[in-house]
């Protein structure tokens, strides 16, 4: 277990990972500090590498900065880290007391898989005073308001109330739900001891994985593969992990990457294990600066690591030659007559052909299920030593694979198909048939898994002995590693994704997100929480469809089944009749059962559904972060993607599930914490209006909204202010950053004048014509420079969307170069009264430009990667207006 302390490796070692290892720390070579030393001397003081269920380490602990929690010795270590300073344990004993007896935990009392802590007092109580002062502002505000009805123009006086009396109560509802957050850390420990059946094997259950998607050139394959590589690679025993990949293209390059994947996992997959390198998708691996291992022979490490890393290389490229590799082939098939797309084996594809054609196109095949990697057995198997075949010795590791299987539903045009959630429900009863786990996670194509240990994580609060069978699902926040460094268009979301979710969690817990998500398999089939369930579960045809294997499935619950056995007796047919287009008609999926139907947010529908069955859900934050994705970095990508949530959400508002009216066991604040979910976007209506205001410049004489006008100003900046001082604390709590903060700031104006009108424009729409919004694949492709890594963010593509967004900013622009003209032609003869008013109106002009500033940085193209251009450009456009303003005063009036 010595580190080897020849230079000559080290050497080799800088060369291959391109680490700069300090003089110093090479004088000091047994104590390192490189990070991929520190992981190893880490997990040398806690425990030797073990050979556990999938030969695997527990790298979560090796990191050293998680909050994940698995072993109390690391966790005290970082006590004094800066966010952590926040938060407190919720008193709670280690086993559940009021249990008598059970095989697992000390003194035979179930174990507590995981921690709740709860905002300190010095934060918590300031905050909820500020916002307790905040709504008496408010209320004062209006009060003073409706008394001093005074104004220059009633009607625009009228609406303005009605405005700041729906932003008193929409920031309400977003407040309340804030005052409680908790935040739960889950016990890796605690769950090993609970689980862990000694000699490899376990009690843990099984979960099926599903991975949508749906267009090869949109959505690139590769990314897609890595996020299955990192599934079949994830720290969580073999047998009990299934990986269902849903392609909605029906694309033979997608169904063929997936073998290709599948050949590569043999050398990925023990690697990973064999080292317990972290992440597990190749790509984000092969990129990290330093890689951290743990072995006990360095040179054995970086020989693998070469041989591995050179396999990856020609993986890739193998994969960026399906497409035409699959041409040429079919082309060498193909004659006069027939046109078709032709599988390895020389047979015709039966999904959708490069040429499409009549039932061989995107939207009309037939179905495809093909297991590429069958169910594993129950006992390790190791691999073979270093032989003329095999070129990294796995001796010693586990070689298993985790099912893997191909599913492309049948498509008909005469079917809605119903996007993702069509998807995702043919992968529920498809799995059913097969590995039928009692839990399941989903991921986008873009997203993949970057700490191995995730799966467990989340499995500690579904079977925690508290709640654990009352909770339908376990959210993890969204990450991405495609963002520029400013964050420019809010892209990491974090005061939702930090701020929100946690508040949530202290609630009935955070609303389903669509992704990184492990889901109680019964809870997606749309039966209540055993709390409220008066009976047990039923099976009838007329909702569940009438497939006797899936009802079969939906009784055996939890129950391992041989999978060889099972496939013998059942025929593929049975597979193929669940994802028929046919298989739904006059049933209860996408309404009662399964993913949501005809909703832009399936996702928020889904998890509300389970709320009001009296299911709780949980947020599950860990370090590193559990999974990571790609985001829309482009303006207008982001704000079609923010235009497709909020359409989504107000037809949650509109329909049958509207937060306000539906009936079921949602605790009152989640109420309000949905009903804020889903009518946000009206206040952008609001927010347009008063944007447009400045427009009064354009008039000659004096008009004001509002009169006192100083007083109304001064009040109106107070409280927004106070909205500032009590984010203050949020940030604390939330362990986010200012900037996150006003990012978050910046990006609603943006959205509030533009996409959210547009989805309350396409919401009326849909009450008077019955069309809902197109879910439409937000794009993944980076564009094509290829030097510059942010490129997508310089690219300024016009939709009609933009349209208010830039008149809001051109009326600000245009008020302050009016004034600068008033100024000019009035030649001091403003009053104090006057040019106060003008500051007054300067400073809202400059809140709202402040506020839009990246959407003005957007406008610039690529000129905008210097934003002090603006500080050329601004200025020029007021001299501009004004001068003109003066001229048409001068010499027209
Ligand atoms: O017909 C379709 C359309 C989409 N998808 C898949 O759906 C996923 C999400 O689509 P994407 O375009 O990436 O949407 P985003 O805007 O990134 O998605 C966010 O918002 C969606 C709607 O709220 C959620 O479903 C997602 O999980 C969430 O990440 C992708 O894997 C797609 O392949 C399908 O399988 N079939
Ligand atoms: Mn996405």
């Amino acid at each position: 277990m010595a580190f080897s302390k020849s230079s000559k490796i080290r050497r080799a070692l800088q060369h291959i990972m391109g680490m700069h290892i300090a003089a110093e720390s090479q004088e000091r070579w047994s104590g390192p500090t490189t990070q991929l030393a520190r992981y190893y001397t880490y997990m040398q003081a806690m425990s030797p590498p073990t050979v556990d269920n999938a030969g695997l380490g527990q790298p979560l602990l090796a990191n050293g900065k998680g909050d994940a929690g698995a072993v109390p010795t690391l966790r005290r270590k970082k006590k004094g880290s800066k966010k952590e300073t926040y938060w407190v344990d919720i008193e709670q004993p280690d086993v559940l007391e009021s249990a008598p007896d059970l095989e697992n935990g000390s003194g035979g009392r179930p174990l507590l898989l995981f921690r709740n802590k709860k905002v300190k007092r010095r934060i918590l109580y300031p905050y909820r005073i500020l916002i307790f002062a905040r709504l008496i502002a408010v209320i004062l505000f209006f009060i003073w308001r409706l008394k001093n009805n005074i104004s220059d123009m009633i009607w625009l006086w009228g609406m303005s109330v009605a405005g700041d009396v729906w932003f008193g109560f929409s920031w309400l509802l977003n407040q309340l739900p804030k005052v409680n957050p908790i935040k739960s850390i889950p016990d890796l420990g605690a769950l090993k001891k609970t689980c862990d059946l000694g000699e490899g094997r376990s009690s843990l259950p099984g979960i099926d994985v599903f991975v949508t998607t749906a267009d090869p050139i949109d959505e690139p394959i590769l990314y897609t593969m890595n996020c299955i590589l990192s599934i079949l690679a994830v720290d969580y025993p073999v047998d009990k992990n299934a990986c269902y990949l849903s392609d909605d293209a029906g694309a033979l390059v997608n169904y063929e990457a997936l073998v290709e994947t599948a050949k590569f996992a043999t050398l990925w997959v023990p690697f990973c294990r064999k080292y317990c390198i972290e992440p597990r998708a190749p790509e984000s691996y092969f990129e990290l600066k330093a890689q951290s291992y743990i072995c006990s022979s360095l040179e054995d490490f970086i020989i693998d690591h070469k041989y591995v890393h050179r396999k990856y290389d020609e993986f890739k490229m193998q994969i960026e030659m399906l497409p035409d590799t699959i041409r040429e082939r079919s082309d060498t098939y193909n004659n006069i007559h027939i046109n078709a797309t032709f599988m390895a084996d020389g047979t015709q594809w039966p999904g959708t052909w490069i040429d499409p054609t009549e039932s061989h196109k995107k939207g009309h095949h037939a179905s495809i299920v093909q297991i590429i990697v069958n169910q594993p057995s129950h006992i390790p198997q190791r691999g073979l030593p270093v032989c003329a075949k095999e070129n990294v010795d796995f001796s010693t590791t586990d070689v298993r694979l985790p099912m893997l299987v191909y599913v492309s539903r049948e498509k008909h045009p005469s079917y809605d198909h119903q996007k993702k959630a069509g998807a995702m429900n043919v992968q529920l009863r498809v799995s059913a048939l097969l590995s039928n786990a009692p839990f399941i996670i989903n991921f986008d194509c873009d997203h993949y898994i970057n700490n191995s240990q995730s799966f467990r994580a989340a499995v500690c609060f579904m079977l925690d002995p508290r709640e654990g069978e009352n909770t339908a699902f376990v959210q993890f926040p969204q990450r991405f590693d495609n963002v520029d460094p400013t964050d420019r268009y809010c892209n990491h979301n974090r005061v939702f994704f930090d701020g929100t979710m946690l508040a949530l969690n202290g609630l009935q817990g955070p609303s389903y997100l669509g992704t990184g998500c492990m889901f109680r398999r019964i809870a997606l089939y749309g039966i209540g929480s055993p709390r409220r369930r008066a009976d047990g579960v039923t099976t009838r045809t007329n909702i569940f469809g009438n497939s006797t294997s899936f009802l079969r499935s939906m009784l055996s619950p939890d129950q391992e089944q041989e999978m060889s056995l099972k496939l013998n007796e059942m025929a593929i047919s049975e597979l193929v009749d669940v994802m028929a287009c046919a298989y739904e008609v006059c049933t209860g999926w996408g309404k009662d059962v399964g993913w949501i139907y005809n909703i832009a947010t399936e996702d928020i529908a889904t998890g509300f559904r389970a709320h009001r069955q009296g299911w709780c859900s949980k947020f599950c934050t860990i370090k590193p972060d559990a999974f990571r994705g790609t985001a829309p970095i482009n303006l207008t990508e982001r704000l079609l993607q923010i235009m497709r949530w909020s359409g989504g959400s107000l037809e949650l508002f509109f329909s049958h599930s509207n937060p306000l009216f539906a009936r079921g066991w949602l605790h009152p604040i989640q109420r309000v914490a949905y009903l804020n979910m889903t009518i946000y976007p009206i206040t952008s209506i609001f927010i347009v209006v008063y944007g447009l205001c400045p427009m009064m410049w354009l008039l000659p004489g004096e008009f004001y909204i509002q009169r006192p006008f100083t007083r109304y100003v001064l009040y109106v900046i107070m409280i927004i202010l106070m909205i500032h001082i009590i984010g203050v604390f949020e940030i604390k709590w939330a362990g986010i950053t200012w900037m996150d903060w006003w990012r978050n700031e910046q990006f609603f104006m943006i959205g509030a004048t533009s996409a959210y009108p547009t989805a309350v424009l396409y919401m009326l729409v849909k009450l008077v014509t019955g069309k809902g919004i197109q879910f439409r694949i937000t794009s993944k492709q980076t564009s094509a420079d290829t030097n510059d890594k942010f490129a997508d963010l310089y690219v300024f593509r016009w939709v009609p969307l933009l349209i208010p967004t830039t008149l809001v900013f051109a009326v600000n622009v245009g008020a302050i170069g009016v004034a600068l003209g008033k100024v000019i032609l009035l030649n001091g003869s403003w009053t104090a009264v006057q040019m106060r008013h003008a500051i007054l109106g300067l400073i809202f002009n400059i809140w709202v430009m402040a506020l839009l500033y990246p959407f003005a940085l957007a406008m610039l193209g690529k000129r905008g990667k210097r934003p002090i251009i603006l500080l050329i450009v601004l200025p020029l456009a007021f001299i501009t207006v004004g001068v003109t303003y003066c001229a048409i005063q001068y010499f027209l009036l």
